[in-house]
């Protein structure tokens, strides 16, 4: 399954274009989308679970043209996992994913079916009686996961999926989509740009609502080499002169003053030795371009 978007923009009524003539192709497996709050990542997959019309531009799906003709058959290829989920507090996690089954129009024994093998594939099995609101926030985020693959998606689109979430749970979550990303495409939007490093091979970074980079993360990840430092500064004074001057993504004390890691073309005039780019590095490097 692959998604193509072409010129699309999307302005709201309050004159905000929250897209902006935005060209992307997301290819099957797990496609990661980073962009800093307010780049357009939440309405491009609202446009993309057909909740919101663009104003302009065309959307594909496998060749499936979004228009109102076709998004009921669009959604039913579609699994969408959103930021925030509140899934009814007073029922169980079996009741609750057995009423989002049924809402998603799958047969009630095929319905049961697949709780049976997603509840245990998200270690949640044993978690089946507990109401919703007795779970934890990793908990919550699996059955969420378990309700949006309930049909079986194609298309499976998770906003923030590990927000919030400790160390364990936060790998346990990039595990499963790993795991569901098999012969599916997933479109993974976060912040943190260490979920993308560990799960995914191709992103796209978005900006103002439009796309800075789509691509694989190698490529990403050459962009930045040869341009980042470690330098050493001998105190605070002359660290804020540093950061006045490049940009800074990271300050630490160590022995003898403090310890700053820049991003510069060319080399610092500055104690400092060239370090590997790491996919934070690139993605700071590629988005500070167009400040
Ligand atoms: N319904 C709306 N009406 C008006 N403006 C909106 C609406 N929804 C979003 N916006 C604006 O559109 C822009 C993009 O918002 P969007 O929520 O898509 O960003 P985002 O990348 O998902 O941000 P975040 O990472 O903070 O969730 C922002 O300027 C936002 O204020």
């Amino acid at each position: 399954m692959s998604i193509h978007i072409e010129d699309l923009t999307v302005r709201f009524k309050n004159g905000v274009t929250a897209i902006n003539h935005a060209n992307l192709n997301i290819p099957n497996g797990i496609f990661g989308l980073l962009g800093e709050n307010g780049a357009g990542k939440t309405t491009l997959m609202r446009v993309l679970t057909t909740v919101l019309k663009p104003t302009s531009g065309t959307v594909t799906l496998d060749r499936i043209l979004y228009s109102e003709g076709n998004y009921e058959k669009i959604q039913r290829k579609i699994g969408y996992l959103p930021q925030e989920i509140d899934l009814y507090p007073n029922l169980t996690v079996q009741e609750c994913l057995e009423y989002m089954g049924d809402l998603a129009g799958v047969p009630k024994a095929e319905c049961k079916k697949r709780i049976e093998y997603y509840l245990k594939k998200t270690s949640l099995a044993e978690h089946r009686k507990k109401k919703m609101k007795q779970l934890s926030g990793g908990m919550k985020r699996r059955v969420g996961l378990v309700q949006a693959l309930l049909n079986e998606p194609e298309f499976l689109i998770v906003d923030e999926p590990t927000t919030g979430l400790d160390p364990e749970e936060r790998i346990r979550i990039r595990n499963l989509l790993v795991d569901f990303s098999e012969n599916r495409t997933v479109l993974f939007s976060t912040h943190v740009v260490e979920d993308l490093a560990a799960t995914c091979n191709q992103l796209a970074i978005m900006h103002k609502g439009s796309f800075l980079y789509a691509g694989s993360m190698k490529n990403l990840t050459e962009e930045a080499q040869g341009k980042i430092w470690i330098c050493k500064v001998p105190d605070e004074r002359k660290a804020r002169e540093v950061e006045q001057k490049y940009r800074i993504t990271s300050k630490q004390y160590v022995e003898g003053g403090l310890q700053l890691r820049v991003i510069s073309e060319i080399q610092p005039e500055l104690e400092c030795m060239s370090i590997p780019a790491t996919l934070e590095d690139a993605y700071i490097y590629v988005t500070n371009q167009y400040e």
